[in-house]
């Protein structure tokens, strides 16, 4: 059994692995200074954790790592940090490999499990990431860009009379008034930028290329992008736990 941590900018999610596949998940928010007291505390809920020797840690928030180790280690488990070269299946394409956000290795890791090559991942989280794995199994960065809520964020900072808040409901797009237009944006925009991306980087690929949606923002997309083929809430867990699963934790 293996547990699977995933420290996101915005969320942390856990998870527990048996042979079978997931058996528990939970979540908590990446509060930098919090984060060990209230994963500590989710992790006690977690059921057959007694069970779990390893956990397979993917973080892209640094300043959590040394205590979110610490607190793994004092419950008896091995830490195995996920990096680029886990995999014997892919090949980050990037000239620096370590600047790759692991959990995008992750995601391309399990997508290519899932898949083979070539198949790309569009995780909307924090940020909205696409990451692309091609025929030769070389994983290729893909675009970023801020996600829905990071995006109003900065709207909302930059212009005066604009509300930085992500609406409940989609706008129309012929808005009848501010809030209208902010939803329809959101609602509108980030479906037709993701069909966007999909369809350059078929045009990159120049192969027939899967997608593979996931992240927290991804259900709010489903339905609304073309050609995506299937969506996997929990794609990165997953990554982490294939790649956890293959290595022995080092010493
Ligand atoms: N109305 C909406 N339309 C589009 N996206 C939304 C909407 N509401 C929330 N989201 C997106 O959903 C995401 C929330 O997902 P979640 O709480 O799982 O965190 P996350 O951003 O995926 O975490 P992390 O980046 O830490 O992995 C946010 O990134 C936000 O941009
Ligand atoms: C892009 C995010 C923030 C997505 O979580 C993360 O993967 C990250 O910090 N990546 C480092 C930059 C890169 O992947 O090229
Ligand atoms: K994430």
């Amino acid at each position: 059994m293996i547990l699977a941590v995933d420290v996101g900018n915005t969320v942390t999610r856990v998870a527990v692995f048996g042979r079978e596949g997931m058996e528990w998940c939970g979540r908590v928010p990446t509060d930098c200074t919090g984060l060990p007291g209230s994963l500590g505390r989710l992790l006690q809920e977690a059921p057959g954790l007694e069970e779990v020797q390893v956990a397979g840690v993917c973080s892209v928030v640094p300043k959590v790592d040394p205590d979110l180790r610490t607190l793994i280690r004092e419950m008896g488990l091995q830490v195995l940090e996920i990096r680029p070269g886990l995999s014997a299946d892919i090949r980050v394409g990037y000239t620096m490999p370590e600047e790759l956000g692991v959990d995008r290795y992750a995601n391309a890791a399990a997508a290519y499990h899932r898949y083979g090559g070539p198949v790309a991942v569009v995780d909307v989280g924090t940020a909205l990431t696409m990451e692309i794995v091609d025929e030769r199994g070389v994983l290729w960065g893909g675009p970023i860009f801020p996600g829905p809520e990071v995006a109003l964020r900065g709207l909302g900072e930059h212009a005066a009379r604009l509300q930085g808040r992500l609406p409940d409901a989609a706008g129309p797009m012929l808005a009848s008034s501010t809030a209208e237009g902010i939803s329809a944006g959101v609602a509108h925009g980030y479906p037709a930028l993701v069909e966007g991306l999909i369809s350059r980087a078929r045009d990159a690929v120049s192969v027939p290329l899967p997608v593979i949606l996931t992240g927290g923002g991804g259900s709010r997309l489903q339905g609304q992008v073309a050609g995506i083929a299937e969506r996997i809430p929990h794609l990165t867990l997953e990554g982490i736990a294939l790649l956890a699963g293959n290595r022995s934790p080092a010493p």
